[in-house]
């Protein structure tokens, strides 16, 4: 899939970032929105992570969509007008590398799991 970039963006240089990027472990869904997955020991890194990603946020005033489980954090960047890839997304997706870097991420099988019962059992 061929990523969408948003209209007056240097779209050479938006590609050669979002090549890192990739390589870095995000994905492309829908060929407008960037997305990657943080895996944590505790739910406390987890909400850590949220909490740095929204004062990054704020500071851009561009924000993501992020889904927190307990021991996950799913990220999802995307430029509404105009629509596509832009550099406040590429930005912001390194942003998001360097902070889960800093609180320490693992790999799915070492994180913070459920009890055995799933949550509609309950
Ligand atoms: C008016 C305000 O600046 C815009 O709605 C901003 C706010 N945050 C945003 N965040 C994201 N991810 N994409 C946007 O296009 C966006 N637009």
């Amino acid at each position: 899939m061929q990523p969408k970039i948003s209209e007056g963006q240097d779209e050479s240089k938006i590609k050669a970032e979002l090549e890192v990027l990739f390589q870095n472990g995000w994905k492309l869904k829908e060929e407008q929105i960037l997305e990657k997955t943080y895996y944590f020991k505790t739910y406390t890194k987890v909400l850590d992570l949220h909490t740095c990603i929204g004062v990054g946020s704020k500071s851009k005033n561009h924000h993501s969509k992020m889904i927190t489980e307990i021991g996950s954090l799913a990220v999802y960047w995307t430029t509404h007008k105009p629509g596509g890839l832009s550099a406040k997304d590429t930005f912001m997706a390194r942003y998001c590398d360097d902070q889960a870097k800093l609180i320490g991420t693992v790999d799915q099988s070492e994180a913070q799991k459920c009890g055995p019962r799933p949550y509609s059992q309950i």
